[in-house]
């Protein structure tokens, strides 16, 4: 038997009172992929990503990670789970270089001096590593988020809009990230809204509307080039192409 997928959603579905957040769904992700998540605001990307964390539990169905149920709270998951969120949980009273120290120490990394340098200049933050987050601009603080899941290990990396805020360069860059983190073996679920991005480092894309599955597939075969760019089809009132 071959080994289980890193990430499997089986039946997995989320409501909220009468809402339907997110309507039965099925998800694998195997090491070495990344998979994105589109669609519109309120389309249930953010609450299909919690639920793959293990930070809220499905209304139905399954979540296993690399074989066994996910459990948020169990040591084995957080070493190997890493999540950019959408919010910025920063320390006002610590520099940039002293967050990347205290993640790398929380998990375990020792002698990170070297690497955490190499991730500060990788981010772009090399001229900011003494520097207080409340002095950091919004994509720098983007880019902190980013560098603190370079710092410690991972097996799996759960993205929840992480183009947020980012220039088209610091975009190019998290591309750059993302495939290398895939080529490292890494499996990545991306939230996002960027199309480019999608196309750039995903091995398939999903599109959400309402909750549902409206498009899978290969990102050339589920995004189309719109007017303004890549956008995807889905959008279209016809779901046609
Ligand atoms: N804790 C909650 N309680 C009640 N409803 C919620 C909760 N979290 C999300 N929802 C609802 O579930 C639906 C999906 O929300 P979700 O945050 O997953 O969307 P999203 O696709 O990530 O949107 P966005 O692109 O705006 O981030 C929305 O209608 C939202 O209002």
């Amino acid at each position: 038997m071959g080994a289980p997928p890193l990430l499997e959603l089986s039946g997995v579905s989320r409501v909220y009172g009468k809402r339907t957040a997110l309507a039965t769904m099925n998800l694998r992700l195997r090491s070495g992929k990344c998979v994105a998540l589109l669609g519109h605001n309120g389309s249930g990307k953010s609450t299909l990503l919690r639920i793959a964390a293990g930070r809220d539990r499905p209304s139905t169905g399954t979540v296993k990670f690399d074989g066994k149920p996910m459990n948020e709270n169990d040591p084995a998951v957080r070493a190997r789970v890493a999540v950019v969120g959408d919010t910025a949980a920063c320390y006002p009273d610590l520099t940039v270089r002293e967050h990347l120290q205290l993640v790398a120490v929380a998990h375990g990394v020792e002698d990170a001096g070297d690497w955490i340098g190499h991730v500060l200049a990788d981010r772009m933050l090399t001229d900011h590593a003494d520097a207080l987050p409340g002095a950091l601009s919004s994509g720098q603080l983007q880019s902190l988020l980013l560098a603190s899941a370079m710092v410690r290990p991972r097996d799996l990396l759960l993205l929840d809009e992480p183009e947020q805020r980012l220039d088209p360069g610091a975009r190019r860059r998290l591309a750059d990230l993302i495939k290398k983190e895939t080529a490292d073996g890494v499996g990545v679920l991306l939230v996002t809204h960027h199309g480019e991005l999608a196309r750039a480092v995903a091995d398939r894309v999903l599109v959400l509307s309402d909750g549902k599955v409206v498009a899978d597939g290969h990102p050339d075969k589920v995004l189309a080039t719109g007017t303004d760019g890549l956008t995807w089809l889905a959008e279209s009132p016809d779901g046609a192409r």
